[in-house]
């Protein structure tokens, strides 16, 4: 049986099983079950056996990449295209686009890529169509752009989250806050900071069998669910990436309809084809990849301005600003002087684990 079959059959069978208190643990070890398989099949993805990678692994660079995903036809290319100035195929008929064609913006002083990739469809995490390939570039992205068409059904927004969900990828979502501690021995010890309300003991305990995690201490500090508990032992296959969903194409609906539409969290309605709105999408979406522009001013010399060192918002202390200079600039790092938002003296010094903020400038001294 393939892997594909065995998550059928389970998804099946929780289909048919009555979520009550005698079942609960049964289908909590279901639950693992399925989360173990969508695991192999991540791993499959990556060793190549879903076949023909040709043409999707683009080279990254740039400071940050935005993906592109969406059902045929809601207008990737299009948006890409208008964004920036690559000619990427537009055309009425569904799957014009076959690979990933990659595209640059230059936005306030960084330089993103944009990634339009071929449109995916219902069943895509299971190997339909080109969607393995285009959900693993989707996974290496920092920001992902989900592209609906407002004249089709919202129920494709769900759809396209259940394919990416089932890779692994959690969108606009933080990590749970559970932390696992592997033992020798001594058994399993669950603790927990809040009450747990999603969850019984029962339960969590089916889940640790199925990973056969028969010694170890559970720390729960949320009120988890059991996909909560998977996502935590399962972290390594996890990628938490900020979205945008995108609704494309409004100049084909009334203002009143496009006003339902501004209900829709972290959603951004835009006419890619008549370039209505870009300019609030390319706002939202600086804001969601937390970008931390750092300006360089060379020892008694005025800042650089126009080229900022772009570091993301999780690695942003001054170590990571010098290993992206050149890892030698650690082993003679002196102290470094900084003006801006993260100090409170103008300037400070501060050390290597000082945390900079959006549009710091700074001067590195040297032994
Ligand atoms: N009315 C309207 N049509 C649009 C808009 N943007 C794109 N389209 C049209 O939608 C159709 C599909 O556009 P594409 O950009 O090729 O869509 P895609 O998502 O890249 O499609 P695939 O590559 O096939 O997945 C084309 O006929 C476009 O002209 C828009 O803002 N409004
Ligand atoms: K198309
Ligand atoms: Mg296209």
């Amino acid at each position: 049986m393939t892997t594909v079959q065995k998550i059928q059959d389970i998804e099946d069978e929780m289909s048919r099983t009555q979520k009550n208190k005698a079942t609960e643990k049964h289908l909590g070890g279901l639950k693992a079950r399925l989360a173990k398989l969508r695991a192999d099949l991540l791993k499959e993805a990556a060793q190549g056996s879903g076949g023909g990678g040709e043409g999707f692994d683009v080279k990254k660079s740039g400071a940050a990449s935005v993906g592109f995903v969406g059902f045929p036809s809601v207008g990737k290319s299009t948006l890409l295209t208008k964004l920036t100035g690559v000619e990427s195929e537009v055309a009425a008929y569904e799957f014009t686009t076959l690979t990933t064609v990659p595209g640059f913006i230059k936005y306030r002083g960084a330089k993103i890529q944009m990634l339009d990739l071929p449109g995916i469809i219902e069943g895509a995490k299971e190997g339909k169509g080109r969607g393995k390939q285009v959900i693993a570039v989707a996974r290496s992205c920092d920001l992902i752009f989900i592209l609906l068409d407002v004249n089709k059904p919202l129920r494709h927004k769900q759809i396209l989250e259940k394919e990416l969900e089932g890779f692994g990828i959690r969108l606009n979502q933080k990590p749970p806050d559970i932390v696992i501690k592997k033992k020798e021995k001594g058994g399993v010890s669950i603790t927990n900071t809040v009450p747990l309300t999603k969850i019984d003991n029962d339960e969590i305990k089916a889940v640790l069998q199925e990973y056969r995690l028969n010694s170890c201490d559970v720390a729960f500090r949320c009120d988890a669910s059991v996909d909560d508990l998977l996502d935590a032992i399962e972290a390594q296959n996890r990628r938490y990436i900020p979205a945008i969903y995108v609704l494309n194409k409004i100049d084909s609906i009334s203002t009143e309809e496009l006003e339902l539409l501004y209900r829709i969290p972290n959603a951004v309605p835009i006419s890619a084809g008549r370039e209505w709105n870009l300019d609030e999408l390319l706002g939202i979406m600086w804001d969601k990849m937390n970008l931390v522009r750092v300006y360089t001013k060379p020892k008694g010399k005025m800042p650089d301005f126009s080229d900022p060192v772009i570091l993301k918002g999780d690695k942003c202390t001054v170590r990571d600003f010098c290993s992206k200079i050149h890892h030698s600039l650690i082993d003679e790092f002196k102290t470094a002087q900084v003006y801006g938002n993260s100090v409170k003296h103008q300037p400070q010094y501060v050390g290597l684990s000082h945390v900079l903020r959006d549009e710091d400038v700074i001067t590195i001294l040297k032994k």
